[in-house]
């Protein structure tokens, strides 16, 4: 029996980051519950595979090659698409590096774009696509955070800086838009396999030490992320709003 409050039929969704990695999978996830795509990332190539699969769904998408930490290219995005009056139903603001220096080696240059990437563009997306669902009765922002902005992790200070930023983001904005309707979460996983991580994942001494702190002894699997994704981005989740849904295999609760 399929809950049909989980369904994104109708909707459309705008998706940062969805040419790679958890990006790609949530775009996907989100054709696959019946939503139109929009799917930002700076790179055209990956971005076409992305659409691809998402119209072998029988759904709709719209590629933007465009750089988050740009706020032209931001503004150029909900320019076109309010020009092809493309309402915009469900935001994930997933596009995120990392650069895991140490505290005490850390560059400006380094802070910035960890910062700008991470953290000022999800703002900026937010502020627009709010503005638009404020106007249009309602909508759902999700932005994906990380276990590192709820615990410390060896993984650099300045990227858990802009994650537990995102999870306080996301209280305020909550706070502010859930008069309109708009209800504003974020997904906050552990380890996956991704282009972002498959590198360290590859170590078996880095992955014996993940495990040994993850209560289900296993890094996430793509999968693993679309369903939280979709629950948050449907109106299966009409009440639920500020929260952080750490996607973990139980590693945030880990003691000993
Ligand atoms: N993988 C993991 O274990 C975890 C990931 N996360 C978070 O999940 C999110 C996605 O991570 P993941 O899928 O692993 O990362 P990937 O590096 O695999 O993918 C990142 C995606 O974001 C895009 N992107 C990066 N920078 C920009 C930019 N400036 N402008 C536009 N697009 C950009 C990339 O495309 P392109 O480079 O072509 O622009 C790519 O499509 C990030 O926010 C990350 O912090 C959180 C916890 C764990
Ligand atoms: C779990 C973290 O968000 C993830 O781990 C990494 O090494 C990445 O750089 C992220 O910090």
């Amino acid at each position: 029996m399929y809950l049909p409050s989980f369904s994104l039929k109708g909707k459309t969704a705008l998706v940062t980051g969805a040419g790679r990695g958890i990006g790609h999978a949530i775009a996907i996830g989100y054709a696959e519950a019946g939503a139109d795509v929009v799917i930002v990332s700076r790179t055209q190539s990956d971005l076409e595979k992305t659409a691809e699969i998402i119209e072998s769904k029988g759904s709709k998408a719209y590629i933007f090659e465009a750089d988050v930490t740009n706020k032209d290219h931001i503004e150029k995005i909900f320019e076109t698409l309010d020009s092809k009056k493309i309402r915009l139903d469900i935001l994930v603001n997933n596009a995120g590096m990392n650069i895991r220096s140490k505290a005490m080696d850390v560059s400006d240059e380094e802070w910035n774009t960890i910062m700008n990437t991470n953290l000022r563009s999800a703002f900026w997306f937010s502020q627009k696509a709010g503005k638009r669902m404020k106007e249009a009765g309602g909508g759902k922002i999700i932005t994906i955070s990380s276990v590192a902005g709820h615990v410390a992790l060896r993984t650099g200070v300045v990227y858990a800086s802009t994650k537990a930023a995102i999870i306080q983001m996301t209280k305020n904005l909550a706070l502010e838009w859930g008069e309109y309707g708009i209800n504003v979460n974020s997904i906050g996983p552990w380890y996956f396999k991704t282009p972002l991580t498959e590198k360290l994942l590859a170590n078996e001494e880095y992955l014996n030490d993940i495990l040994a702190v993850t209560p289900q002894k296993r890094v996430g699997e793509l999968p693993d992320l679309v369903g939280p994704a979709v629950f948050l981005a449907s109106e299966a989740s009409n009440y639920v709003n500020g929260q952080t849904l750490f996607v973990d295999g139980g590693m945030t609760i880990q003691g000993f």
